[in-house]
């Protein structure tokens, strides 16, 4: 295990000397989010987190948000291995933290989030007005949170902006300003969407790296060919078969069925839904150059 982290250490050093340049991982926005915290009456904490629990805490929120009642939200579950996730749920509950994991999509999930805010929250929402504030890296699903918490609690109490909602994207910097909703009156209940805040410093390649694969960072700020490789010898090192090859005969395959089944279909849709020839070969040149330097590096000494 411990070779494997190394390897990934290495390969992530390797990607990242590989592309060249600075990187700024702290734009303008996230520096003027992170001093929000620090209001003169701040409010109770809730962190969605997802497919990088290691990577995603930000350290320095920690002593602000460490004096509040806080539940931490492990987002993306649907895209998450299960058995990884439920060793991060044992994990956090050793160190007596709430948490819980959840799919920001699904009432079912977020209810349970809300069961449990409800119960941690108890003493704090009797007074008057009460703050959630939704902190967390970009992407992590903050605002997709907000919005099914919102979507509920229009469904259980009268509210006057019903049809508010927050701003939901793939890219992460989506949300660029603080923004209340309100879910609950006598006592007044705001949930508050914040921007995602990384820290200033990133500490290391890999964690920037492992930030950009999750999307946590917008791939054009490391380079897209610098996070391809990275990945490609994330799976080299894990030893994850890769199925190009097989991407292709699968694209013969579906040529041939599309066009005895229906001959309708046109070959422009016939192409958004398989690989390329020219993709496959760039994919397989990536591959064949990443396993390359890997073996140049003796990357697979330390991996055997
Ligand atoms: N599969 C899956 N996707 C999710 C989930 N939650 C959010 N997403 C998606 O993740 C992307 C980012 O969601 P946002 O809610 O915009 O993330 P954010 O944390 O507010 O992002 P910033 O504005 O950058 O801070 C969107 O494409 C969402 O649809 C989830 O539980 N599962």
């Amino acid at each position: 295990m411990r070779g494997l982290t190394r390897a990934a250490k290495r390969a992530g050093e390797m990607t990242f000397n590989a592309g060249g340049g600075a990187v700024n991982w702290f734009p303008g926005h996230m520096a003027a989010a992170s001093r929000l915290p620090r209001h003169p009456r701040p409010p109770q904490a809730c962190r969605p987190r997802h497919r990088g629990p290691r990577r995603t805490p930000n350290e320095d929120l920690q002593p602000v948000l460490a004096a509040k009642r806080r539940i931490l939200a492990l987002n993306k579950k649907d895209l998450a291995n299960p058995n990884i996730m439920n060793r991060w749920l044992n994990h956090f509950e050793s160190c007596k933290q709430d948490c819980i994991s959840i799919n920001a999509h699904s009432s079912n999930s977020v209810n349970q989030l809300l069961g449990l805010a409800e119960l941690k929250l108890k003493e704090a929402i009797s007074k008057e007005p009460t703050l959630i504030m939704v902190v967390g890296v970009p992407n992590v699903g903050k605002s997709a949170l907000i919005n099914s918490i919102h979507r509920i609690a229009t469904s259980r109490f009268p509210v006057h902006d019903k049809n508010k909602r927050a701003t939901v994207g793939p890219l992460p910097g989506v949300t660029q300003d603080i923004a209340g909703y309100k879910i609950a009156s006598q006592p007044s209940t705001y949930v508050l969407d914040t921007p995602g805040v990384l820290v200033p410093i990133i500490p290391d390649m890999e964690t920037g790296l492992k930030l950009a694969l999750t999307g946590a960072v917008k791939d054009s700020v490391v380079g897209e060919e610098r996070i391809a490789k990275y990945l490609l010898s994330l799976l080299k090192i894990r030893k994850t078969p890769l199925h190009w090859e097989r991407l292709v005969h699968r694209r013969d395959e579906l040529h041939e069925e599309t066009w005895s089944h229906n001959e309708n279909d046109s070959r422009d849709s016939l192409r958004r839904r398989c690989l390329s020839n020219s993709d496959a070969l760039y994919v397989q040149d990536l591959v064949t150059e990443v396993q390359r330097t890997l073996c140049r590096t003796c990357l697979d000494k330390v991996c055997s």
